[in-house]
């Protein structure tokens, strides 16, 4: 009788992921641009790839893609492993990566027939249309045949989100496209990405904004220093941040006493800060009206009580130990 075959170890690409990579790893000499990272990008969702400037994330997207070649770990693309599909599923993939290159004598609807033309997969009887009603999409319906020498910063980057979208796409893949457009430009590219993902499409969008990714998408990973420090839906991610207690009462020095035997660890710098009105503290698991009960049993007065939930900048400067740039 023969032994069963041997169990596969490694599961294959996990079903309802747009994206995967296991031990994802490219280095550039002896330096790990990106350093073992396990991404998974579920299929419906807009998934902000954040991270400060320098962590990776364009090098990632380009391995993703099959613009680079990674040292180690696996790539799985719509189920299929990368690169060795490149060819069966780049056409279900759009990408608006480094500003596409056009060519500036010619219209931005000129430059979409062309590069829709060199596409082996893109019909032609419907090119006119899908190139005007691309255009329409990203509000530059009005200079379809304006040189693209004459467009803004902000008019090449939605045309190479017309470019990306020219056809039905499964995935999107974006990097930074609000990079370059004015106010009224990011606001028109964040709801185009949100209606691009109600429509079905994934969205895999790399930003360095943090009120970027809390605005346009349902689930985050954050990069920093080529690792990717933490991932999942929005909310879990916050909720992966402390809760803390901020407690106004005249009696700093007694509150204070309280915390510390409920284990909590107080923050003397709050009472610092407000001149003797105020403690606080990590909640560190402990009941809140457990806290409010203990002080009040020991005779402080409290004046005010509030339960401070962890903002997603906070978990993301406690993460990556950097700064974010919260604008946009
Ligand atoms: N071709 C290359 N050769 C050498 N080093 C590179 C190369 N491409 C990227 N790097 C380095 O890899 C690191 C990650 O860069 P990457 O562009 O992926 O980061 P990023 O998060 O996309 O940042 P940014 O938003 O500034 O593009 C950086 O230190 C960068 O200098």
């Amino acid at each position: 009788m023969t032994e069963p075959a041997h169990q596969e170890t490694h599961p294959g690409p996990r079903y309802g992921l747009a994206i995967e990579t296991r031990g994802l790893v490219k280095r550039f000499g002896h330096r790990a641009a990106v350093d073992g990272i396990d991404l998974a990008v579920p299929r419906g969702s807009v998934f902000g790839f954040l991270g400060p400037n320098g962590s990776g994330k364009t090098t990632t997207i380009r391995l993703l893609l099959g613009l680079a070649t990674a040292n180690g770990g696996d790539i799985n693309v719509l189920g299929r492993k990368m690169p060795q599909s490149l060819a069966s599923v780049l056409p279900d993939v759009g990408a608006l990566v480094e500003g596409p290159g056009f060519y500036p004598f010619l219209s931005g609807a000129g430059n979409l027939m062309r590069l829709d033309s060199a596409d082996r997969h893109a019909a032609s009887s419907t090119r006119r249309q899908r190139v005007h009603d691309a255009l329409e999409r990203v509000g530059l319906g009005h200079a379809a045949g304006k040189k693209v020498r004459a467009y803004s910063l902000g008019m090449k980057q939605r045309l190479g989100l017309a470019n990306a979208m020219l056809r039905p796409r499964e995935l999107l893949v974006l990097d930074e496209p609000t990079n370059g457009l004015d106010p009224q430009g990011t606001r028109e590219v964040r709801s185009l990405v949100r209606s691009l993902a109600a429509g079905g499409t994934t969205v895999f969008v790399s930003s360095h904004l943090l009120a970027e990714v809390e605005q346009m998408c349902t689930h985050a990973g954050i990069m920093s220093a080529g690792r990717l420090v933490a991932q999942g839906p929005l909310d879990e991610l916050r909720s992966g941040g402390e809760s803390r207690v901020i407690i106004q009462t005249p009696d700093v020095g007694k509150a204070v006493g309280v915390l510390s035997r409920l284990g909590l660890v107080p923050e003397t710098g709050v009472a610092q800060r407000e001149a003797g009105t105020l403690a606080g503290a990590g909640l560190n698991g402990v009941a809140p009206e457990a806290i409010v009960a203990a002080l009040v049993a020991e005779g402080v007065r409290v004046r005010g009580f509030t339960v401070e939930n962890a903002s997603l900048e906070e978990r993301f400067v406690s993460l990556t130990g950097e700064g974010f740039d919260v604008a946009g």
